[in-house]
Formats: C-alpha cells, structure tokens, sequence
C-alpha cells in the first residue's frame, strides 16, 4: 500500500524532483508509487442538503445518459441487441438451474444406496436433465461468442464514426491542449454496453439464486447471511485504482532516461545510430541510468497501488469464507440426525455458488460507476468547445467585388503571440505591425524561429493572436466565420503531409468538390511539377502509397515457411517518394485550390526546400502567374528572384518585424549582407522603389 505523500519533493530514487503542477492541492492527494506519480482525486464528502441535491443531480443525469446510450445502441439492431440481453440474463438462471439438477442427482443417488435399490429410472431423468441443461448452456455460450464480435463491431464503427466527426472538428490549439484530448475510443463503448449487461444477468442470477436457495428446506437465513460475509469483506477491503479518477506520470529523472534510451534502438533512429557509431554510448548510459535507478519500482500503477502490505487483509477474507463450513460442520455435530453426507455437499455447493455470484455483484456494480463515466466522455467528445470561436460575419462581405482577381487586404496591429504550453521563454511574435493591401505580393524574410510561419499560422486563423488586432479587409478576424475565410485561403507551407490516400485524391482534395474529377487533377499536377512523378507509378492517380498495412507474419521460421515470407514480402510493399517528389504533389493540391475560384489570399511558406532550382523557380512563377490579381504572402530564406516583384518585403527578427528593407541595408549588417549575395541580380533600385 502506498503511502500519501503530500505534494512530495523527493522520489524514492533519492532524485529531486520537481513537484506537480499545483491547480486547485484540495482537490486531489498525491502519492509515490515506485516511479511512478498518482494524484487521486478527493471524493466530495456529502454535508448538507446541497451536497445531496448535487448527487442527486449527478444520478438523474448520469441516468439519462445511459438512457440515451442504450437506445441509441437498441437502434442499431433492435433484434441483435435483444437477444444479446437475453442470452446474458439466461447466465445468470443457468446457474439456479445446474444447482436445482446437481443437488436432485445427489439426493437420488444417497437414497439410491442407503436403500440398496438404486431408483435407475429417477438417475436417468436427473442425468438426462442435466445434459439437456448443458447442452442448453453450451448453445447460448456459442451464440453468445457468435453474435458478440458482430455486435461489438457494430457499435464500434457506430462510435468511431461520432469520434472521427468530433475529433475533426478541433482546432490547433484546442487539440494541442491536453486537458481536453480525447481519452476515449469506441472500445469503450462497447465495453461499457457489455459491462451494463454483465450487471444486468449477474444481478438477474443472484436473486435468482437467493429465491431459489432460501426455499430450500437444509438452509437457514443464518447459512445465507455467512455465506455473504465473504464477498462483503472483498468488497470492502479491496485497494483498485482503476475505478478512482486520476491522472497518473513519472517525474524519476533515471527512469525517464531509461526510456528515452531504449527508444533508440527504433527504427527511425537506425540510420543515424550506426551512422554516428553511437551504440555503445547508449547501452553505457542505458548501464548508468539502470544503476542510478535501483531497486525503484517501474512496475504498473495498478499493481503497486492494489499490493497489500501485510497478509492481514487476505487472512480475513479466507477465514470469512470457512464460516459456511463451520456452520454445517457445527450442525452435522448438534444435529446429526438432521445432516446426511448429500446435505453437507449441496450446502458446500449453494454457499461456493452464493460467494461467486455476490463477488461478480459488487465487481460489476462497481463498474458501472466507469461505464457511466465512459460514456460521458465519449458523449462530451462532441462537444468540446473549440479555443479559436467561429465569427458570424461572411466573407468575402457582400459588398465587396467578389470577382475572380479581388486580393485580401490584411493587417497586423501590434500583434504578439506565443504557442499555448509553449517551453520557450520568448514569444513567437511580439507586437508585430504590417499592412498587406489587397494584390500586393509580399515577401517575409528572416532567420530561423523569428516568426514568419506564425504570421501565416494567424492569418489562416489557426491560432488567434493574444493581444493586438488582425485585420481582414477592414474587420478583425475573428469576426468572420472561419470556414468562409478559409475558402478564400490557399496555403502552402514546408509542414504537409500527404494523406494516406491515392495521389489523385492527395491532389483532388484541394477542392474536394472535384476530388474524382481526374482531368482537372491532371492538370494541377503538370502546374505543380507533379505529372511526370504520377507517370511513375503504373497505377498513375489511383496509387495508394502508404496503404493500411493489416499483413502480419507470426513465428515465420527461416526456409522453412519461405512460401509464406514471400507472400508476407509481397502484401506489406509501400511506395516512397522523395522530399521534392513529396512538395511537388503538395503543391499540385494548391494548384487544385485555385480552381475552386475562390482563392484571395494565397500564403507560401518555404514550400520548396527539397526542389532542385529550376524546380523552385517554375514554381514560384507558376504560383504568381496563378495567383496574379490576389494577395500573395511569401516566407523565404532565399531572397531570390521573388525579391524582384515584391511590392513589400517584412524582415522578421526575433519576433518582432526588424526596420524596412532601406534602413536594413543602410545598417550594412547581416541581412544587407545575405542580400548582397542573393540578389545581386536585382539592382538596388529596383526594390528600393518598391520597399517601404
Ligand atoms: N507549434 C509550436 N508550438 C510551440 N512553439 C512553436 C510552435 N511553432 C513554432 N514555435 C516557436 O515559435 C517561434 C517562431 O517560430 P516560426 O515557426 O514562426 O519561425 P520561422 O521564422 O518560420 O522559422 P523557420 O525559418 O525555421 O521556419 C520559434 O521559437 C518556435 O520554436
């Protein structure tokens, strides 16, 4: 049993630690488990009439939520779900029914040899009873295995499509925010329905059995009332945390080193393992971090929370389960007349069976406390507010020209921010000022980490600044609804993904209305530099390159299952593409976007890192000859040619924006420097003309 340890400082590791983030201390205690931190949530003490209203209302709501649980699994199959119901609570009567044949037998077998003159007649219709009622057992046991998986993947897909809408609906930061990340799956759905059944037959069985067995004439209420005493007595005496609402981590130092080293050995750091000739590095500082450790325990929370710390608890427990055999015993000595061996062995039977049923009670019952709580986060996944709120202002505004070539005039007014968690201390813009009128092409120079893709980041409203105004033709941002700005939006950064999709539809869903429409996707291809790359494979668009991969050998053995390898070798292949291959085709989708007509602002952030230069080149000029009329942001270290046809250039320093592109090449420093060496293709002149 582990010892409370308020907010403690030291972990038995002897390593200072430090203590837990401290919210709201009253609320929960903290205890040290081997490496392992718990903070366990106090349960509210009940005082007054408030308190009982609250429960009260904590019952009815928790209630109504299992009401809406079960209708809407009843609706996915009324008859399936019926019939899975009705084969749990025949679990519970089976065993009523086996106690009823299994003690008759006896009886008529003791009769049978008292008398010497077996009832032969008797014995084959009680042994024919029971074999009628097991193969009963075993018909319901196989329907049950039969339509449970049928079932459970019903209601699984049901929830993991609720779980995919509302997961995809969470903005940037809501979904970074760990406190409200999902920590639910749809197996929890499944799991809660089957426990509410669980509970549901054993409590059908259990009162089966007490009607049963106290109209039997050997038993008292005496025997029923010990027979209880031990169940209670696990109940009350059994230490589980996984009921108990918690949150637990490792804060030991040589613990968590451990574990990052043994990571190593992951494939994605082969490579650079070998490469670096580091192994023994690592398994030496594996060695040390093993001994600064010691004996402290890494094993599961659970075990170490449930471990008794004296035999007391068990001993209990196991002599309150002899109190049944003391009782027939005592019996069989004050009233021997009234006790026969068959007597003893059916009351052995009834107290074994009452000492299962009562402890899959109370086990089940208190699972329903969780099942309650499963099913409200799987329900509150839906509506978890997201941190960045939808404004009701279209866009464009319908007073603007809404023709094809219109631009985006957007401003920054004393903008800061810095990432929600963030570790730096530094925020990632800090009172930042622009103007970007509509049409104007725009390029944002600077070092690594001064800002520039968390300018693009706000202006795409996937974060909202903290302080200071972004404005979108004339009103700030955040008035208008998200999905409309987005829509006017094309974007093209150094950080996406391709999708695990086909590479038609990688590209198609830049305008998901035309996502099959492969004439058009042909063609943002060719723009994008993606064509020649879609010719490669011979299932040109429809090529699926990271496919769900479900093949798993198991215990292939070397030559010997050769046939079998090569068939696994065959089913697990994937298709690569290069980082350039992989920003072409990401390109394309921006290509694709345009289509859509809507497009007013088009942002590109170091999209062509992995481009060869001709590569970049076409690019860039493709995106401006594309993007001719609207407004064009673009995030570069490269001063590059694009400098030429900038109207502005922002220099971002530190997140702040650094002085205009005159005074900084007065100031003869680094960036007149990098400028000097990039661009000298364009005259001085040129740009002064067109810089601030
Ligand atoms: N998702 C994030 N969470 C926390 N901090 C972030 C995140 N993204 C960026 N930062 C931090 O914000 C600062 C600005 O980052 P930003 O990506 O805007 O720089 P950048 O100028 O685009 O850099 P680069 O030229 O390397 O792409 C950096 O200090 C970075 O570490």
């Amino acid at each position: 049993m582990g010892a409370i340890v308020e907010n403690a400082e030291k972990v038995s590791s002897g390593t200072v630690k430090n203590s837990e983030p401290v919210e709201d201390a009253d609320a929960y205690a903290s205890l040290n488990l081997g490496v392992w931190r718990v903070l366990l949530a106090r349960e509210t003490v009940s005082r007054g009439f408030g308190v009982s209203l609250n429960k009260w209302n904590a019952a009815v709501s928790g209630y109504l939520l299992l009401l809406r649980f079960l209708q809407e699994i009843y609706s996915l199959d009324p008859r399936m779900v019926v019939l899975f119901i009705l084969l749990k609570l025949w679990d519970g009567m089976e065993t009523v029914l086996m106690l009823y044949v299994s003690g008759r037998l006896l009886q008529i077998i003791e009769v049978g040899l008292v008398e010497g003159r077996p009832d032969v007649d008797a014995i084959t219709h009680a042994i024919a009873a029971r074999l009628i009622s097991s193969t009963f057992t075993a018909t319901t046991e196989w329907m049950r295995e039969y339509i449970s998986p049928i079932l459970e993947s019903r209601i699984s897909r049901h929830f993991d499509y609720y779980l995919l809408r509302a997961n995809l609906r969470l903005d940037m930061p809501t979904a970074a925010d760990g406190a409200s990340k999902s920590q639910t799956s749809s197996y929890d759905a499944w799991r809660s329905f089957e426990g509410l059944c669980d509970v549901g037959g054993q409590l059908f069985g259990l009162v089966s059995q007490l009607v049963f067995i106290s109209q039997q004439k050997s038993v008292g209420i005496f025997f029923m009332l010990l027979a209880i005493i031990r169940p209670v007595l696990s109940l009350a005496l059994s230490r589980t945390l996984w009921m108990k609402p918690h949150v637990m981590y490792s804060d030991n130092a040589a613990y968590l080193r451990l574990k990052s080293l043994q990571s190593m050995s992951a494939s994605r750091y082969r490579g650079d393992v070998i490469a670096g000739n580091i192994a023994g590095w690592v398994t030496a500082e594996y060695r040390r971090a093993q001994d600064t450790l010691g004996n402290v325990s890494s094993q599961h929370v659970y075990s170490q929370y449930s471990m008794e710390r004296t035999p007391a608890a068990g001993i209990s427990k196991e002599w309150a389960g002899e109190l049944t055999t003391l009782y027939w015993a005592l019996n069989a000595m004050l009233r021997p007349s009234k006790f026969s061996m068959t007597s003893i062995a059916i009351l052995q039977q009834y107290s074994a069976s009452l000492n299962y049923s009562l402890q899959m009670v109370f086990w089940d019952f208190s699972k329903v406390r969780k099942c309650v709580a499963d099913i409200r986060i799987l329900y509150e996944t839906a509506n978890i507010k997201n941190l960045i709120v939808d404004g009701d202002a279209a866009y464009p505004r319908p007073c603007a020209d809404t023709s094809e070539s219109k631009g985006m005039d957007v401003e920054l007014q004393n903008v800061s921010f810095a990432y929600p968690g963030e570790k730096s201390k530094e925020s990632a813009l800090r009172d930042v000022s622009f103007h970007i009128p509509e049409g104007a092409l725009a390029v944002i120079v600077g070092a690594n980490g001064s800002g520039k893709s968390t300018i693009i980041k706000l202006l795409t409203r996937m974060y909202d600044a903290d302080t200071g105004v972004v404005h979108v033709d004339g009103l700030p941002i955040a008035e208008y609804r998200i999905a409309d700005l987005r829509q006017a939006q094309a974007t093209l950064t150094q950080d996406h993904e391709l999708y695990p999709l086909t590479l038609g539809e990688n590209i198609g869903l830049g305008y998901a209305e035309h996502v099959g429409d492969e004439e058009m996707i042909m063609q943002a291809a060719k723009d994008g530099g993606a064509a020649v790359l879609l010719d490669k494979f011979t299932d040109g668009v429809k090529t699926n390159l990271k496919p769900v991969m479900t093949a798993y050998g198991y215990q292939l053995d070397g030559e010997k299952h050769k046939a079998l390898k090569s068939v696994l070798g065959k089913l697990e292949k994937t298709g690569e593409v290069s980082g350039g291959e992989k920003q072409r085709l990401v390109a394309s989708r921006t290509f694709m976007r345009f289509r859509t007509g809507k497009i007013r602002l088009l942002s590109v952030d170091e999209p062509s890192s992995a481009l060869d230069p001709t590569g970049e080149f076409e690019l860039f000029e493709r995106l401006r000859e594309t993007g001719e009329g609207k407004t064009m942001i673009f995030v570069t270290h490269r001063f590059g040619h694009l400098t030429k046809h900038a109207g502005i250039i922002i220099c971002m320093k530190e997140g702040k924006v650094a002085e205009s592109h005159k005074e900084l090449m007065a100031l003869d420093g680094e960036y007149a420097s990098l400028y000097n060496v990039q661009a000298q293709a364009f005259t001085e002149s040129e740009i002064s003309a067109k810089a601030k």
